[in-house]
């Protein structure tokens, strides 16, 4: 029995002993586990951070900051954006902040830590050799400011892919609101003179741009945005170009939407502002008829500005203006804005008008408009004009009936319900 109690004695002593030495054992192996995670953590931030240096390099930060240093004259408030900044205001890129797919890459909707909205355009480009192109696009922008030219708030170059971040423009594309499938509204011919007056503005004020002038080189109706006031705002400077002052042109590979193309520069590549005097004229011809560049409905003629210049010199035009805004009291109008849109797309780039004759001329009838003694300006007037007179059918052959007619001050815009659209 005494032996049994000591025998008990000496294996508690020992357990003790045991248990004292497998805490230290544990303690030893948690500070052991610990340490290597912070080893880990400490190698992972390292990597991140040589990752981040190597993509901020291969995306051309080194080459812009060095540019920027060297050149006067650009805007000091574009900011440079984390990626975890980015990351958190897009909600890590989920696929309901995407407000659209571009040529060059997805824009996203994103949410600053100031509350700040902001949309966030992420390039597909993954190639070195783009590199060039894009710090373009930064200086192209960097240098830009004017109220309807869509403004960069700044640039991240610190992730895989180069992210540019602009000021969000809240009313979609001209595009949007003269093409929309619903149909529920249309713009007026007095906002849509007010646009194209903003963009002529623009596209003058980029082509005599303070330091080296600007070609836009993608002006058409998706690349307008609007804000909540209908105020256009020119973006997507993916494929502009800085043209040096001593020349009045440069050879590029031939690039742009089809129907938008300068015809001349298809077949020289020389690049010239007289290229976005084209594509402008054709974005008048779009407002003046409604309908759209390319279009497989209108079988001989399926690209708008060989369309409308052939109706011209038929002395038919007025068969494609658009029913819709088109009355007595701005027929006038129309047609003069016709004739300046005809000018804008002459083969010959030297006889077609410059941007900044374009946009007085506009300002000049847009200021017409506006003369009290112009009836056009009347809304109700040409809401009851529309309601007597507008034609069921319109648009290539889409059928409507009307059941309800108004008018929305706020949104500037003649609304309608359709019944039987097809
Ligand atoms: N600053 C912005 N604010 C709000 N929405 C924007 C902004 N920039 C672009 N978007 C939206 O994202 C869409 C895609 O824009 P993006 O400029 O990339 O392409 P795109 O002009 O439609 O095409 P592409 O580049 O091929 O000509 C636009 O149509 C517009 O709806």
């Amino acid at each position: 029995m005494g032996e049994e109690e000591s025998f008990g004695k000496q294996t508690l002593g020992e357990l003790e002993v045991h248990a004292i030495g497998n805490s230290r054992v544990g303690i030893g192996f948690l500070g052991l586990l610990l340490g290597i995670i912070l080893l880990c953590w400490m190698l992972r931030q390292r990597q991140i951070s040589k990752l981040r240096e190597a993509h901020f390099q291969q995306n051309g930060g080194i080459l812009l900051r060095e540019q920027l240093s060297k050149r006067q004259g650009y805007r000091e408030d574009v900011k440079v954006f984390t990626a975890e900044e980015l990351d958190k205001a897009t909600k890590n890129y989920n696929e309901s902040r995407i407000l659209g797919q571009g040529g060059q890459g997805t824009v996203y909707k994103g949410i600053l830590a100031d509350n700040q909205i902001v949309a966030i355009k992420k390039s597909i480009i993954g190639d070195p050799s783009q590199v060039e192109q894009f710090i373009n696009e930064i200086m192209v922008l960097y240098q830009i400011n004017h109220r309807n030219v869509v403004k960069l708030l700044g640039c991240c170059l610190e992730t895989q892919v180069p992210l540019l971040v602009y000021e969000y423009i809240t009313n979609r594309t001209f595009f949007h609101h003269l093409h929309n499938d619903d149909a529920t509204s249309y713009l007026l011919w007095e906002t849509r003179l007010r646009i194209a007056t903003e963009t002529a503005e623009a596209l003058s004020y980029l082509h005599s741009a303070p330091s080296i002038p600007i070609i836009h080189r993608g002006i058409k109706l998706a690349n307008i945005l609007l804000d909540d006031n209908y105020t256009a705002k020119v973006s997507d400077f993916g494929a502009s170009r800085l043209i040096p002052f001593d020349q009045a042109q440069i050879t590029t590979i031939v690039q742009g939407t089809f129907g938008y193309l300068d015809p001349e520069y298809m077949l020289s590549s020389l690049l010239t502002e007289k290229n976005d005097v084209y594509s402008f004229g054709v974005v008048l011809m779009e407002l003046l008829t409604g309908q759209k560049v390319v279009c497989f409905k209108r079988p001989k003629n399926r690209v708008l500005p060989m369309y409308f210049t052939s109706l011209m010199k038929e002395d038919r035009l007025l068969d494609i203006l658009d029913p819709r805004v088109l009355n007595d009291e701005n027929v006038e109008q129309l047609m003069e804005v016709a004739t300046l849109a005809r000018r804008c797309v002459r083969v010959k780039g030297e006889e077609r008008p410059t941007m900044k004759e374009v946009a007085h001329e506009l300002a000049g009838l847009q200021a017409m408009a506006k003369h009290p003694w112009s009836k056009s300006n009347l809304v109700s007037e040409e809401s009851e004009y529309l309601l007597g007179k507008f034609p069921s059918t319109y648009d290539d052959g889409v059928t409507s009936s009307w059941i309800g007619m108004g008018y929305d001050s706020i949104n500037n815009k003649i609304t309608f319900e359709l019944k039987g659209a097809r």
